[in-house]
């Protein structure tokens, strides 16, 4: 079975009214995919959820950055599923290593925000990925299983169907060094056999896992090549004009 290609542009703490404008209404709503091949996400800050649902034609799927796991009540600041309900929000990320770092998000809570988030119908792009001295440590492995093992121990088998896994190499992100085609095929290839021997054999052949860490219009095409890289999370060249070719770079590999 095909899995569709996933281009996903997470702005992190980035954006403005302007940048809505130019790169949405005008980059994005101008520019045209088959969406038979490719799916695209934007993850803008959750005060522009709304007006990016807004702004963005249907076929671009609009994504939350973070979700909290209650639906309402004395959580200042958190972001409730229902907000996004209301709002058209289809998607959340969940996980993202700079969560993980900066907000000590832990993998339990990780995997309870990702149960949660699908039991009330949303999609999922969860984060997972190594540091640099895990990575030097030949940690990588066990590092990405721990954190999948923490999601996976959250989820029914049928859960899978709303999660696509994001791996982001700690050391690849914002720093321009990006991880080789090879290095991240390895890595996807090791996270698909894992979900085969320990969630199931459907559900290791359709979950799409992304590659994420400096992604650009540069190095997009021999990444999307790989056989186990089935879509991006981008940061950077979120921003930019040049998103539109990361899109076309992973529409031309379902071609
Ligand atoms: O963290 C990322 C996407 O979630 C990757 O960010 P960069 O593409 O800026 O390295």
């Amino acid at each position: 079975m095909a899995r569709k290609f996933i281009v996903g542009g997470n702005w992190k703490m980035n954006g403005s009214k302007a940048l809505i404008k130019s790169l949405v209404q005008e980059t994005l709503n101008g520019a045209s995919w088959d969406t038979s091949k490719i799916e695209v996400v934007v993850s803008p800050p959750a005060v522009y959820l709304d007006a990016v649902r807004q702004a963005a034609k249907p076929e671009i799927g609009v994504s939350a950055q973070n979700i909290y796991s209650e639906r309402s009540g004395a959580y200042t600041g958190e972001i409730s599923v229902d907000f996004l309900k209301e709002l058209g929000v289809e998607w959340t990320i969940l996980g993202h290593s700079e969560r993980r770092e900066y907000f000590k998000e832990a993998d339990e809570f990780v995997g309870k925000k990702t149960a949660f988030a699908i039991s009330n119908g949303l999609k999922v792009i969860a984060c997972i990925g190594e540091k640099l001295h895990e990575r030097e440590a030949d940690q990588t492995t066990a590092v990405c299983f721990r954190q999948l093992k923490a999601i996976a121990d959250a989820l029914t088998p049928q859960q899978w169907a709303s999660v696509v896994i994001a791996y982001e190499p700690v050391w690849a992100i914002g720093t321009g060094k990006v991880a080789t085609p090879e290095q991240a095929q390895e890595v996807h290839h090791a996270i698909r056999g894992w979900l085969a021997e320990n969630v199931s054999a459907e559900v290791a052949e359709a979950t799409r896992i992304q590659y994420g860490g400096s992604v650009n219009e540069k190095n997009c095409v021999e990444l999307a090549k790989k056989p186990d890289i089935d879509g991006f999370l981008v940061g950077g060249a979120s921003l930019k004009p040049e998103f539109v070719k990361i899109i076309v770079a992973g529409e031309a590999k379902s071609a």
